[in-house]
C-alpha cells in the first residue's frame, strides 16, 4: 500500500471508471465505494487491480459480528489493500471482521489493512447530539471510537483531519488515520462538514487522504490530482 492521495472513484459504471483512469499514466491509489461496487460487483475490483492500482474497498460494513466476519472472508479474496467497517458496530463486530479477513487471506498473500469509520466527515456535533443521542463533544466520540478500534486489533480509523492528530497521540503513529473531506482552498464543500486542505492534512496528523469530487469533477482531473499530490507532499 502506497501513501499517495486516494482518489474516490464515485462513478456509476466500470466504463466511466476506465475512461477516467485512462487519463493517468502512473499507478494510483483509488477507492471503490458503494455506488460503483453495488452496480458492478467484484469484477470492477479485479479490473482496477489489473490496471495496476492499489485499492481501498470502502463498503463500511456494519452488521452482527457473524455476518461481518463471513462478508470479510469473502472480501479478502478480492486482494484489495484496504477495507473498512463502522466502529459503531462494536468491538465484537470489529474482531469478527478481522478474523474473517485473516481467514480469507491466502497463505503468502498480504492481508488488507482493516480500518473503522468513527464519525462520518459529513456529520456535525449537533447531529451526534440530536440524532445519535451521543451527549459528548464530537472529538470525544471520535476518540472513543478510535480507542475501541485499536482495542479490537484493527489497523486504524477513518476520521476527519481535525481529529487525526489527537488520535495519533492516543493510539500511536502507526495507527492509520485515513481522512476524507479533503478540498482545495476555496473549493465547494458539497455534503461534507469537517473538511480540510491536503497540506493542512499533512501537517495535522493524517496518514492518508481521500479525495473525490475535487479531482473527479475538475475540468482537468490530472492537473487537480497533481495539485493535491504537491500539497500533500509539501513540494
Ligand atoms: O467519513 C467518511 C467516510 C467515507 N467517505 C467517502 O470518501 C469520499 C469523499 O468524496 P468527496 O467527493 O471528496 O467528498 C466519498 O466516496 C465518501 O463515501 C467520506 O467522505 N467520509
Amino acid at each position: 500500500m502506497n501513501n499517495k492521495p486516494i482518489i474516490a472513484l464515485d462513478f456509476p459504471s466500470e466504463k466511466d471508471v476506465v475512461q477516467f483512469l485512462k487519463q493517468f499514466h502512473e499507478p494510483l491509489f483509488v477507492k471503490i465505494g458503494m455506488e460503483l461496487y453495488l452496480q458492478e460487483g467484484p469484477s470492477v475490483v479485479a479490473k482496477v487491480k489489473e490496471l495496476g492500482h492499489d485499492v481501498f474497498l470502502d463498503l463500511k460494513l456494519h452488521d452482527i459480528p457473524n455476518t461481518v466476519k463471513s462478508a470479510m472472508k469473502g472480501l479478502a479474496r478480492l486482494g484489495v489493500d484496504l477495507v473498512n467497517v463502522h466502529a459503531a458496530g462494536g468491538i465484537n463486530m470489529m474482531q469478527g471482521a478481522l478474523e474473517g479477513l485473516e481467514a480469507g487471506t491466502s497463505p503468502g498473500q498480504k492481508r488488507a489493512a482493516l480500518i473503522a469509520v468513527t464519525q462520518l466527515t459529513s456529520t456535525t456535533e449537533q447531529q451526534i447530539w440530536d440524532e445519535q443521542k451521543i451527549q459528548v463533544p464530537l472529538i470525544e466520540s471520535v476518540l472513543h471510537y478510535a480507542k475501541i478500534t485499536k482495542q479490537a486489533g484493527l489497523d486504524g480509523v477513518v476520521c476527519s483531519v481535525h481529529e487525526a492528530g489527537l488520535i495519533g497521540e492516543a493510539c500511536g503513529d502507526a495507527f492509520l488515520r485515513v481522512t476524507p473531506g479533503i478540498r482545495l482552498a476555496g473549493g465547494e464543500s458539497h455534503d461534507q462538514k469537517r473538511v480540510a486542505t491536503p497540506d493542512y492534512a499533512r501537517n495535522n496528523g493524517s496518514s492518508l487522504i481521500v479525495v473525490g469530487r475535487a479531482i473527479t469533477n475538475a475540468q482537468d482531473p490530472v492537473s487537480a490530482y497533481k495539485t493535491v499530490v504537491d500539497l500533500w507532499e509539501e513540494k
